[in-house]
């Protein structure tokens, strides 16, 4: 796995899959790392070129001190690719890899052939619950906030029935830096990009979870609607809904990418 050198942060990166396949790049959510992938490994490295990375303050890459951005973000994704020599990419990424999808859509649409948005926003309405999350995590560290995240991510119904699957996201979730956990809730709270997505023109796919209260129905809908012939499905799942539903997520992903 190379380690890739953004503007001074090394960002932990992995490449797999079909060499000369189409190139599709995976962005993870808060909390999580590239790992969280790995219900969609199987399928996507037979048709692409997959590459995962652990967004700055996560996995195994620095943590450098915030504030961090989507610009930020963004900026880490394109130093990726010019260090890997890659022109352009599939994005699909979840929650904030869909954030970021989103600033590279409207800032290097260049480097971007489609697009997947998956459970994700371009704004908080109320962002104090980032504010709060933030002096909760300050005083009593992830262990704090772990319950009720894991509630958000996946249904009662999931985490009863598979709760190997649960722990082993509770852990991911756990292990976070609590430098870069925090560094990323401050880039929540001040998240508005419903000025960028008229301006992306890459064909885009948004999904939605039926179940997510995290980014819910409406917020995928804001950003299906309001991005130029973007299309939407919904699964049947909470926030993080290509663990919860892998087939679904998966098929819809490959459906997407290679609908001509
Ligand atoms: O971790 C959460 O609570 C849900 C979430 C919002 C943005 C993100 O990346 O994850």
């Amino acid at each position: 796995m190379p380690m890739i050198d953004a503007d001074g942060c090394l960002i932990n990166v992995s490449v797999e899959g079909r060499d000369g396949g189409p190139t599709l790049m995976l962005s993870n959510s808060l909390g999580c790392t590239l790992q969280m992938w790995e219900p969609q490994m199987k399928a996507l490295t037979q048709v692409f070129r997959v590459i995962r990375y652990d967004r700055r303050g996560h996995g195994k890459s620095n943590v450098p001190p915030g504030p961090y951005s989507m610009e930020r973000f963004g900026r880490d994704v394109l130093a990726i690719l010019d260090d890997l020599n890659i022109e352009k990419v599939h994005w699909c990424g979840l929650s904030m890899g869909g954030m970021v999808g989103q600033w590279l859509g409207a800032n290097a649409p260049e480097r971007l052939g489609k697009i997947v948005l998956a459970n994700t926003s371009c704004y908080y309405a109320e962002p104090t619950k980032w504010l709060e999350r933030i002096q909760a995590v300050k005083a009593g560290g992830i262990a704090a906030v772990a319950d009720a995240v894991l509630a958000g991510w996946l249904t009662a119904d999931f985490r009863e029935r598979e709760p190997q699957i649960a722990a082993k996201m509770k852990s991911m979730l756990l292990a976070s830096p609590v430098e870069g956990y925090l560094a990323c809730c401050e880039a929540l709270s001040t998240l508005d990009q419903r000025a960028l997505l008229p301006k992306i023109k890459s064909p885009t796919l948004v999904i939605a979870g039926r179940h997510d209260m995290a980014t819910p129905i409406a917020a995928g809908e804001l950003i299906r609607s309001n991005i130029p012939g973007a299309s939407m499905t919904i699964i049947d799942a909470a926030h993080i809904s290509n663990v919860e539903q892998p087939h679904a997520f998966t098929d819809a992903v490959v459906g997407f990418l290679m609908q001509r």
